[in-house]
């Protein structure tokens, strides 16, 4: 039996997947790992902190495995995330700059203020916003003290995670990324398929640093033979979300995946053609096989199962995620408290940077189920505002929303969902559709499955919501949530 390694690098952990050729899951290995907040609205990571992960998860899951039978690994990572490092030593300049990260704020308001953002927009079908990995970079280059000489020279690498790790498990050899990664940095010209040279001056990155962009699915390297007692060919890289849509099978125009997670992306797949959203979408490199791009509509909001944690972290009020069901189902509504989640600015469709969490509503009638129920329904407000924008953009979603990552385990929110998209929501079997994407592409490089087809056949569904509030109390949810965002905008 021949296996494939999937690598899951997340905003708060990193996992191993061992799945065999059914595309099943025989081993797990997960850490989480720890976040740093320097200053209000700052958030890193530190990239020996993943590195360290992703060898000691890989070990776990590979003891005992023969190398012969592992055809390929493949590996999925948190998007946007910068890490620069020292091409000599491979030490990383600085701390990773967390997709999270709201430091490069001003820049970004700075550039629109001078008219850039129409021409970054149609150039990589992203906006103006610190979320993306340009500004971030160009911060490092300026902060530390040297790195933008010792950049212009050659001497450092840029990376987002996925490269990042690439290099390290190479051995310091292959310096590449993905299509799906690099369309994620605002330099990447997603329709012409390059490192866009105007976008790098505008954005003050210098393109010496810049990896090598590459198919989803193909040989990207051979594994340093010290590190797992073997040379093990890497043959998958996508950014999470992206790996996600892969894994969920969604390979039809139409076909949209939610994910819910520290966040939410809901991705729908558009075709070869790259489209232009009129409602504040991404449009984003979906997969690209045989040089062969397929492209996706992304709504991106920060601040999903992340509110679950504030919850259990920040305020005490739950012990662990899970018992959000529990408190949810125990009162018949919220009491009109309404959560809007907007400790990282707000996502898509809004782009609000400067935007802080609200909660509205309270009375001394207001308890911790209520609270609870709050930011679970506010993730499906707010996936609310993704379909809405994505049905007047594409015309058309497919009869279902595929949906996964950890608080698709809550039923409760599932049903929620489905009664606020008025769409069925369903999901799989194997929750773990990240890992199962990467490893789908390296799989593909490697020969373990043959073609798109045979990927689809392995979906399973193991649970379908389908809508059943009344119309009316739909509308008068969406109208409280309407008037809540109002007030939490930035610019009133
Ligand atoms: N049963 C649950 N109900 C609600 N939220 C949950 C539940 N289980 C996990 N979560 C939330 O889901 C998130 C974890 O999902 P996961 O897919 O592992 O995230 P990531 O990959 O972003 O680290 C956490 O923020 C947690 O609060
Ligand atoms: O780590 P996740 O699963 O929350 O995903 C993070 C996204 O890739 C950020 O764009």
């Amino acid at each position: 039996m021949r296996h494939v390694l999937a690598i899951d690098q997340g905003t708060t952990s990193t996992r191993a997947i061992l799945f065999d050729e059914d595309a099943r899951s025989v081993r797990v290995a997960q850490r989480e790992f720890a976040q740093h907040y320097p200053q209000a609205g700052w958030v890193e990571h530190d990239a020996e902190d993943i590195w360290r992960d992703c060898l000691a998860v890989a070990r776990e899951v590979l003891d005992g495995v023969p190398p012969s039978q592992v055809a390929a690994i493949g590996i999925a990572n948190q998007r946007e995330t910068v890490v620069i490092w020292d091409r000599a030593s491979g030490a990383p300049i600085h701390r990773a700059i967390v997709w999270q990260d709201r430091r490069t704020a001003e820049t970004c308001a700075a550039l629109k203020a001078d008219g850039a953002e129409a021409m970054v927009t149609e150039r990589t079908g992203l906006l103006l916003d610190p979320y993306f990995s340009a500004t971030k970079a160009a911060w490092m280059l300026d902060h530390v003290p040297g790195a933008r000489e010792r950049a212009e020279r050659g001497e450092l690498a840029f990376g987002t995670i996925d490269s990042f790790l690439l290099w390290r498990l190479t051995g310091g050899k292959v310096h590449a990324t993905d299509v799906t990664n690099a369309g994620r940095t605002l330099l990447y010209d997603i329709r012409r398929q390059c490192w866009d040279e105007d976008l790098c001056r505008l954005l003050r990155v210098p393109s010496a640093i810049l990896p090598q962009v590459r198919d989803n699915s193909g040989l990207f390297g051979t594994t340093d033979p010290a590190l797992f007692g073997a040379s093990l060919p890497i043959a998958g890289m996508a950014g999470d979300q992206q790996a996600a849509l892969f894994g969920q099978a969604c390979f039809a125009s139409g076909m949209a995946k939610s994910t819910y997670g520290t966040g939410c992306f809901m991705l729908m797949n558009t075709g070869g053609e790259a489209p232009r959203s009129a409602n504040r979408l991404l449009t984003t490199p979906a997969y690209r096989l045989d040089g062969q791009m397929t492209y996706a509509l992304e709504g991106s909001i920060f601040v999903a199962g992340a509110a679950v944690k504030w919850l259990r972290d920040g305020l005490g009020v739950i012990a662990h995620a899970s018992e959000t069901h529990g408190l949810a189902t125990q009162v018949d509504d919220s009491h009109g408290v309404v959560m809007v989640p907007a400790f990282a600015g707000l996502g898509a469709p809004y782009w609000d940077p400067d935007a802080k969490g609200a909660i509205f509503g309270l009375t001394l009638g207001a308890t911790a189920a209520h609270l609870a129920r709050a930011a679970l329904e506010s993730v499906a407000f707010q996936t609310m505002d993704l379909v809405e924008a994505m049905v007047r953009d594409s015309g058309a979603l497919a009869a279902a929303l595929r949906i996964d990552g950890g608080m698709a385990a809550n039923d409760w929110l599932c049903q929620f969902l489905a009664d606020m998209l008025g769409v069925a929501v369903e999901k799989p079997t194997n929750l773990e559709t990240t890992a199962l994407g990467a490893a789908f592409h390296a799989g593909l490089a490697t020969g373990v499955w043959s073609g798109l087809d045979d990927l689809s056949r392995t979906w399973e569904s193991a649970a379908r919501f389908t809508p059943a509030m009344p119309s009316e109390r739909r509308a008068g949810l969406a109208a409280l949530w309407r008037d809540a965002v109002r007030r939490t905008l930035s610019q009133g």
